[in-house]
């Protein structure tokens, strides 16, 4: 099938690279000017994997208001603060027989799709696979070929021939995808290993292989995986993990798959850029309230993420000015 990736950055590249070099034809639409420009000066996109090999790999990219390819499926990869802009830019380019699929972290942009695309034609899903961009038309594999999984999911949990096709497609691009068939209980799961590792890592500023070697790691963990628990129940919402399972999954991945990676909101906060931890834990937050139950430790921690994200910011200027 035919693919067009809306976002040629850390993930978008990583999806659409390994879908080209398994031979299936894939267009970049790029939101980021800085990136189709350079991606364009450069004559592509340079590959690397766990920082060496860096190799220049062709592509085809476009902005928004320059493409008229007609894909089967939209593979979605931008910040979900990116989103909504993102879609209506690229409006003209949908219509209803293609499909999309949107493996972000946090939930948000389920609505927002489905403004553009019909719910039955709508997947989403988890990718639990590092990835990071140096900079615009530059992006570094993390960990070696095959590495990393992913999870696929309708939104009407009714896995259609699409479907199936769009699976044995990502398998033999190397994504070991594994098709669920409980939406929300599948994006809650992911969610959750993020809301713990993404803030911690990211607001010390240390590899996920550094966290779980913290005496506090386990205690810092399992009282986020329980407050967001207690939510998920109360939404009936059934995860695919328990408790127990989703604290080892922290812990598999910080120390046997991927314990080098910086989470990719460290990379947004290394950056100066704006962090998804609102739609992180601050949907657990959000979530708990429309049930009466405040799940304060996402509350506290999505907090103390906009204070890292505004020290990042903050201006010497403004401290002199209070001071007279
Ligand atoms: N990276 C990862 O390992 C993983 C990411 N995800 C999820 O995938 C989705 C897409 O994330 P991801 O692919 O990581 O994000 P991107 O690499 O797409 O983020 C790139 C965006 O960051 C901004 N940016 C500005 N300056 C720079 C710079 N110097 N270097 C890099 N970026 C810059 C640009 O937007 P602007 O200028 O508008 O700020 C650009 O569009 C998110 O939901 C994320 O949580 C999921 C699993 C793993
Ligand atoms: C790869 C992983 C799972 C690490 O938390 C991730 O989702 C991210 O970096 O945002």
């Amino acid at each position: 099938m035919k693919y067009a990736v809306l976002g040629a950055g850390a993930m978008g590249l990583r999806y659409g690279l390994l879908l080209q070099d398994a031979g299936f034809p894939v267009d970049f639409v790029e939101i980021w000017d800085k990136s189709i420009e350079t991606i364009k000066q450069q004559g592509g996109v340079y590959q690397s994997r766990d920082r060496e090999n860096k190799h220049l790999v062709p592509v085809n990219i476009y902005s928004p208001e320059e493409y008229q390819g007609d894909p089967d499926v939209w593979i979605v990869f931008v910040k979900q603060m990116q989103l909504a802009d993102a879609l209506k830019r690229c409006k003209h380019l949908f219509n209803d027989k293609q499909y999309v699929i949107a493996p972000m972290n946090g939930i948000g942009h389920i609505e927002k799709l489905n403004q553009y695309f019909d719910s039955n034609k709508v997947l989403s899903g988890t990718a639990m696979i590092a990835t990071v961009l140096n900079g615009p038309g530059d992006v570094d594999f993390m960990g070696p070929a095959g590495a990393g999984s992913m999870k696929v999911v309708n939104q009407n949990e009714k896995p259609d021939e699409m479907t199936h096709k769009i699976v044995e497609e990502f398998t033999k691009a190397n994504l070991n995808p594994e098709l669920t068939t409980n939406f929300m209980g599948t994006l809650m799961s992911k969610v959750i290993l993020n809301s713990v590792l993404n803030t911690l890592c990211t607001m010390f500023e240390i590899r996920m292989g550094e966290f779980i070697q913290a005496p506090t790691a386990e205690k810092l963990g399992r009282q986020l995986i329980n407050e967001a628990f207690d939510v998920c129940e109360r939404d009936n919402i059934k995860l695919l993990n328990t408790r127990e399972e989703e604290w080892q999954a922290i812990k598999y991945a910080s120390t046997t798959s991927m314990p080098l990676h910086f989470p990719s909101m460290y990379q947004d906060l290394s950056k100066n850029r704006p962090t998804e931890v609102d739609y992180i834990n601050g949907y657990i937050y959000d979530l708990g309230l429309k049930h009466h139950y405040e799940a304060t430790t996402h509350d506290y921690l999505r907090n103390l993420v906009h204070l890292a994200e505004f020290t990042k910011t903050f201006n010497e200027d403004s401290l002199l000015a209070v001071e007279k």
